[in-house]
């Protein structure tokens, strides 16, 4: 960059008091949004007791609406008070301009600082030396809390440069890459780059398929891509909801921060052990337990499940009616069950159906002297049918269905033709002694929900105001009218984005499916960090879920996470089994190698602990141990007494989408040999490290 980089305090004091000016303009604004929340809490104060009407029903609404408008508001305001402004534009014919995490204008509404998303901030990310778009210099400014620490400049168009603009640092990219990492994803707004911006702004409808090698920023380019969404089409994805989902309740914590911190707190992020309500599901099957309940042919076994008699079930049904005594047999009413759901009825939903083609199988055993109409109201109206009808054809749930599978007769019948001996027996074993479902299960239970379909609704509907009792709750008409729930939404969202998507199963791709019915998606994902076996298979059921819809697929090309040398020794990893795989170009080098720590079985727990305090030493972030499944409670003790803020243990498979400043990854060999895409998931482990990798264990085959 060349110029003088001297006065970089004096840069960061004039930016200081900008930034001042802005912070003042956001606390007026704070207070207006209080007031107004002030008003509506005003207007919403009835004197009034007995029955509420429909026009104080309505000026609820209205209050409701406008005090949720506020709160919404101040919590994007509140949130916002950390790094609102981070970066600034020089621009041809002396134009500046600030760009921030929330647009802010000054009392004259000439705006102060322009929101990323706008279409006036693309420039930030889109111009480069080659092409500045009228950019002379971007400036990155670093904040702590409401003061400025430092600025980072890149000088985009030397040639219109002015004689006194000053340029500092090396640009904001290498500061980011290479801060400390802490517990949690930042966002980086500050620092996107321009292939990652041009998915970020790309068109919401369709499908945007974002591809790249391990560490490329896929989901951090994702996370903004929501958050662009949100801002663009608020009245659309709001209303309709976004749904994110990842791999797991640690990934789902890890990146849960994103989201706010662009000012955004409505989307609902979910791992996939926690898609169907009221399951928080994170334990995992075995890898052979896996590959059966995600694969295609679990349907067919549940088809069967759903068309099964509950326990209990009555063998046979006998009333006197029209003068005979009728009766079913257990043949017959199987027969009537099944015929009603194989013409695809859904299971709660049948019983109309099948009343009534019970009614016809009664009136056909015999003349009755009355006309059918008379003969079924007869029948229906006796005691005797509605308690049968209770008991044959009961209201079901999805937990009640799932249950019989454990039955090994049941199992053993649904299965048959489908399943394997040796599956039904791997099935049965993973549900033995089970206490909750896995995440393997929810997916099941899921698609025993969608064959099942709703408990019809009895008794009278409620009015919306029934629910008012209770006057002062501030939001509740609000909630109940626009926002029903917080709840996962079966009926679908307007935006659904799936991240570690190469790792779903075809029937977790069904459930996911079904939540993403009619909105746009956005997928992220890089076959060569896949554990699902099947490849072909899952995606057949990508296919189904995005069904007709526009596709853009972009592939992402610089590793942004890890260093070069680190990269490196992972490249040589998965190249083993992709010869010619595309890596993508690692930027940034430390000088320092990774290392292999050979040990044996004894000198384990010496040699990791050994590991792991060396790297806190090293690092100033996060140091992730990387075990197979069955080392995680004996690396835990290894290492207790160590700093629990900076070191976690976690099982390979967890391991997916999270980045730590250092990794140890203990016996790279077992990792290898536990998943069923062995090679596959040691690149995920060894692709986790900003800075130091270290391996610790035997020597073997996986390091090429
Ligand atoms: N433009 C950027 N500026 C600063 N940091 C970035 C940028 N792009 C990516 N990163 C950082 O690179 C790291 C990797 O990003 P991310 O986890 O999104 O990658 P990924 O492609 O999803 O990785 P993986 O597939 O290995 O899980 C994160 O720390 C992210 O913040």
């Amino acid at each position: 960059m060349g110029r003088t980089t001297s006065s970089a305090q004096d840069e960061i004091d004039k930016e200081q008091q900008y930034v001042d000016r802005v912070y003042e303009r956001l606390g007026g604004m704070v207070e207006r949004a209080a007031a107004v929340g002030q008003e509506g809490r005003q207007r919403g104060l009835l004197d009034y007791t007995g029955e509420i009407k429909e026009d104080d029903y309505r000026s609820l609404f209205e209050r409701d609406v406008l005090v949720d408008h506020a709160v919404r508001r101040l919590a994007v305001l509140d949130a916002q008070r950390e790094g609102l402004v981070f970066g600034r534009l020089d621009q041809r014919e002396g134009v500046v301009r600030y760009v921030g995490r929330i647009g802010v204008r000054d009392e004259e509404q000439e705006p102060l600082v322009l929101d990323w998303r706008a279409p006036a901030a693309s420039v930030f990310y889109q111009a480069t030396p080659v092409r500045p778009q009228g950019v002379i210099r971007r400036r990155v400014l670093r904040c702590l809390g409401q003061r400025v620490t430092g600025v980072e400049d890149d000088l985009l168009d030397p040639d219109a440069a002015p004689e006194d603009l000053v340029v500092v640092g090396d640009g904001a990219l290498m500061a980011a890459l290479t801060a400390a990492r802490g517990q949690q994803m930042r966002d980086i707004v500050a620092t996107i780059q321009q292939e990652q911006d041009l998915i970020i702004r790309a068109p919401s409808f369709g499908a945007t398929l974002i591809g790249g090698g391990p560490g490329t920023g896929k989901t951090v380019v994702a996370l903004h891509r929501a958050a662009y969404l949100l801002y663009t089409e608020r009245r659309r994805i709001s209303g309709g909801g976004v749904l994110v989902v990842g791999p797991s309740s640690v990934f789902m914590s890890y990146i849960e921060r994103v989201l706010p911190s662009l000012g955004e707190h409505e989307a609902t992020l979910r791992s996939l052990g926690e898609l169907v309500d009221g399951v928080a599901a994170t334990r995992r099957d075995s890898s052979a337990a896996a590959a059966v309940k995600g694969s295609l042919r679990m349907r067919r076994v549940l088809g069967r499940a759903v068309r099964d008699g509950a326990p209990g079930t009555p063998q046979e049904f006998r009333i006197y009616a029209g003068g005979l005594i009728r009766r079913l047999d257990a043949r017959a009413l199987d027969r009537v069950r099944i015929d009603v759901l194989r013409r695809g009825a859904q299971r709660n939903r049948g019983r109309a159906e099948a009343t009534r083609t019970l009614l016809a199988a009664l009136w056909s055993q015999g003349p009755s002297g009355r006309s059918r109409s008379e003969f079924d109201d007869e029948v229906e109206n006796s005691a005797a049918f509605g308690a049968f009808l209770d008991a044959w054809w009961p209201m079901l749930s999805p937990s009640v269905v799932f249950g019989w599978l454990a039955d090994p007769d049941r199992l053993g019948s649904y299965a048959k033709g489908t399943l394997s001996p040796a599956e039904v027996s791997t099935l049965l074993a993973s549900w033995d002694g089970a206490k909750e479902p896995s995440i393997e299960d929810v997916p099941l239970l899921d698609e025993i929900d969608s064959l099942l379909g709703e408990v019809p609704r009895t008794g009278p509907e409620r009015e919306p105001w029934d629910d008012f009792g209770d006057v002062p709750e501030l939001k509740s008409a609000f909630d109940r009218q626009v926002r029903p729930e917080h709840s996962v939404r079966n009926d679908g969202y307007a935006h659904v984005l799936v991240d570690e998507a190469q790792d779903l199963s075809p029937m977790q791709w069904r459930m996911v499916g079904r939540r993403g019915r009619h909105g746009s998606w956005t997928i992220v994902g890089d076959p060569a960090q896949s554990s699902w076996p099947d490849a072909p298979e899952a995606t057949s059921a990508l296919d189904a879920a995005l069904g007709r819809r526009e596709r853009r697929q972009f592939t992402l090309h610089t590793n942004y996470r890890n260093s070069a040398e680190i990269f490196a020794v992972a490249g040589r990893v998965i190249r083993q089994e992709f010869p010619t795989l595309e890596l993508p170009n690692a930027v940034r080098t430390t000088g320092i190698s990774p290392t292999h720590v050979a040990a044996e079985e004894s000198s384990l727990p010496s040699s990791v602990g050994a590991a792991v305090r060396g790297l806190l030493a090293e690092v100033a972030g996060t140091v992730g141990v990387i075990v197979a499944t069955h080392r995680v409670e004996q690396a835990g003790d290894w290492l207790d007494g160590l700093d629990d803020e900076r070191v976690s243990v976690v099982t390979a498979l967890a391991s997916k989408g999270l980045e730590y400043d250092g990794v140890v990854v203990v016996e790279p060999a077992e990792i290898v040999a536990e998943s069923t895409t062995g090679i596959r998931t040691l690149y995920v482990v060894l692709t986790r490290a900003t800075q130091r990798l270290i391996t610790v264990g035997a020597e073997g085959v996986w390091s090429g």
